[in-house]
């Protein structure tokens, strides 16, 4: 549930910028077509303003995510010098696991999307890391592929003694890393595919692990990451989802988004006594990630 609700803030803003650019680069578009038709009388050269618009939309949108990403992970450093989530008490029933805010970390209803993500990490076989165990559904479902190496990096303490509690410790083929990704990442190898799905972080941290793809994913593996980014809103979601498969072609890596329909796992009691619904949308975009040889 990476960064559905951690994001918000920053996306926010975000959004807000990204929108009032997109709104400036319509009003250029729209006074071009005005001046070429009344002033020079010739025909407008509006060709050229949906190219600007296409380069210019993502540039502006990922150029202002980074500046609010950073100020926003500042703010939380600053608010969160105890620790923030990773410190606070999580709570587990059979159908979630919430953070002390009441906030859902992981709930049931993805069961199916994680099987999904599973599959599509699993694909190539080998040597599989899964960042972020919560309640261990894509890590039940990596299992099922029995790769030779299944990697669970796990930064709650309560959450990873209770994958100690269930077994996960004695698994043959699993290694356990407790800690943040950020401060186990020396202790990684290079792996077939990966799934990324933390919680109570931003985007700029998933950016950042993005930077590790190189290092981490080898050549022909695949990557995926849990795609609730701006979950609540369809118009956003899309956005941002834009942004991300841009970022990783920067990196070399092309993003097949995957449809699949969420409406009926999303029964109004699924919500009960979560304060907050961080996904609303019909469908979800799974993404399946992978390194693009351009010399082949
Ligand atoms: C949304 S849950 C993962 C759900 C999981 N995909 C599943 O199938 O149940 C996110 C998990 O990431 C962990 N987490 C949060 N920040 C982390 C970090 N920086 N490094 C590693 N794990 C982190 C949380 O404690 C939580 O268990």
């Amino acid at each position: 549930m990476l960064l559905s609700s951690a994001t918000t803030k920053s996306s926010v803003n975000f959004l807000k910028l990204a929108l009032l650019g997109t709104l400036f680069l319509l009003l250029l578009y729209l006074l071009e077509i005005l001046l070429c038709r009344m002033v020079t009388k010739t025909p407008s050269t509006f060709f050229l303003i949906p190219m600007w618009y296409q380069f210019l939309t993502p540039f502006t949108g990922v150029q202002a995510e980074l500046i609010l990403g950073t100020i926003a992970r500042k703010e939380k450093e600053n608010s969160h010098s105890d620790g923030g989530y990773l410190v606070d008490r999580v709570s587990f029933s059979e159908d979630k696991l919430m953070d002390a805010d009441s906030k859902a970390v992981m709930m049931a209803w993805e069961k199916p999307l994680m099987e999904s993500h599973a599959k599509a990490v699993c694909s190539g076989g080998g040597h599989v890391l899964n960042v972020g165990f919560g309640m261990g559904l894509v890590d039940m479902a990596i299992q099922q592929y029995n790769p030779v190496s299944h990697t669970i990096i796990e930064a709650h303490p309560e959450v990873y003694d209770r994958m100690l509690r269930n077994g996960w410790g004695e698994k043959e083929n699993v290694k356990i890393l407790f800690g943040r990704w950020q401060d186990v990442l020396p202790q990684l190898g290079s792996y077939d595919g990966i799934f990324f799905d933390t919680y109570g972080e931003y985007y700029e941290d998933m950016r950042e692990f993005h930077q590790h793809l190189p290092k981490l994913l080898k050549p022909g593996g695949i990557y995926s990451f849990f795609n609730g980014l701006c979950g609540d809103n369809a118009f956003f979601h899309v956005v941002y989802c834009n942004i991300v498969s841009l970022e990783l072609e920067n990196l070399g890596y092309t993003t097949q988004l995957i449809p699949l329909p969420v409406k009926d796992c999303l029964a109004e009691e699924v919500w009960e006594g979560v304060k907050q619904k961080y996904w609303q949308l019909d469908t979800y975009y799974l993404p399946v990630c992978q390194y693009t040889d351009d010399s082949e």
